[in-house]
């Protein structure tokens, strides 16, 4: 048995699972997202390279991939420290940091931000998605990838000796590439070495997180111990839904305080509101699947920030739990979802 079965594994070291409180499973405390730049619609380039004056914020809120200056979250490591403080008065406890080559991990800031604030902190290894994987990247085996994110886990990573303590946000496109296929393969063979928990950021097709369940479960990956990400923007219909819930994975709904008209990475999404997603848990949970939802705001650019008049880290500890609780998930299946559930993924068998 390995030292860490049965521990949860943050940036300062490993803890006791029921020490975690409750927990966001998605965030970013520090990162670029400059590889989805995304250009602004025709007429608003001004306002695109002017964004932080508060006339710009809903246009902001409404376009956020579409000024380069809103992309670079790691410039805002002091705001950050503030809401942390903020998110522990709110009752929060741990922070799950999604960040990943190829977006900027900085893992000495996350070890310094858990110190300044008490938060436990707990890092990914890993890849985001293929546009970011570098040609050595791509060139590696599968057996090359695996001991790559297996040493992040046990020694440290990016030239650190901070370790992660979950694999993932693993990237992947739609249709998934070469590259990325590669990248999963690893990573469940890692895990079946680790025992270790996974949390997977799928293309946007409904069908894409299927495909990638399919694609770990052949390289021998552990389901039960694996996170599905931003399923409010990638399925919609009710029955495809709950198809998707058999197959035993942890269903995580992760874009809350996000809420556009147009998603401009698919247009065909219709974003939802987050009363939409409060009424997609309780569907889950009327359907008995209470012991598998997570959730958390993926918060990733600047505006979402309080600092910036966004809704920041607390949000989900003081507005949607209320709203929860007035749509008919009990008190009981609250704390399964901020404070069992994650702690049972989170915990190296
Ligand atoms: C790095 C953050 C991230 O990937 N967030 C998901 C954004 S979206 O794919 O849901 O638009």
């Amino acid at each position: 048995m390995s030292e860490l079965s049965g521990k949860v594994q943050t940036v300062l070291g490993l803890v006791d699972p029921d020490q975690l409180g409750r927990t966001m499973t998605h965030e970013h405390l520090t990162m670029t997202f400059e590889c989805c730049y995304f250009p602004p619609p025709p007429g608003d380039e001004e306002v695109a390279e002017n964004p932080f004056q508060m006339q710009h914020m809903h246009w902001l809120r409404q376009n956020p991939y579409s000024c380069h200056e809103n992309l670079l979250l790691q410039q805002e490591t002091g705001a950050v420290r503030d809401e942390l403080l903020a998110y522990r008065k709110a009752g929060g406890g741990t922070i799950v940091e999604n960040t990943t080559t190829g977006i900027d991990r900085d893992l000495p800031t996350l070890k310094q931000l858990a110190k300044d604030t008490g938060v436990h902190v707990i890092a990914g290894a890993g890849y985001y998605v293929d546009s970011t994987h570098t040609e050595a990247t791509k060139r590696m085996s599968v057996e090359k990838l695996t001991d790559i994110i297996i040493s992040e886990v046990l020694h440290g990573a990016d030239g650190t000796d901070i370790r992660c303590g979950v694999i993932g946000e693993i990237g992947t496109s739609w249709p998934i590439t070469e590259s990325e296929t590669k990248v999963l393969r690893a990573t469940a063979h890692a895990q079946t070495q680790l025992g270790c928990p996974v949390i997977i950021h799928p293309g946007r097709n409904p069908t894409a997180p299927a495909e990638i369940v399919r694609i770990l479960q052949e390289a021998g990956g552990d389901i039960s111990k694996t996170v599905m990400s931003h399923l409010d923007r990638t399925i919609f219909d009710d029955g495809e839904l709950l198809e998707f819930a058999k197959l035993g994975s942890y269903l995580e709904y992760d874009l809350f305080g996000t809420e556009m008209l147009n998603y401009p990475y698919n247009l065909e999404v219709d974003m939802p509101s987050d009363s939409q997603r409060v009424k997609a848990l309780a569907f889950l949970v009327k359907e008995g699947y209470d012991d598998k939802i997570v959730v958390a705001h993926d918060i990733h650019t600047k505006n979402r920030l309080t600092k910036y008049g966004g809704h920041g880290y607390s949000h989900i500890l003081k507005n949607i739990v209320p709203k929860m609780l007035m749509r008919g998930i009990s008190q009981n299946q609250v704390d399964k979802i901020l404070i069992d559930n994650p702690k049972c993924w989170l915990t190296f068998k």
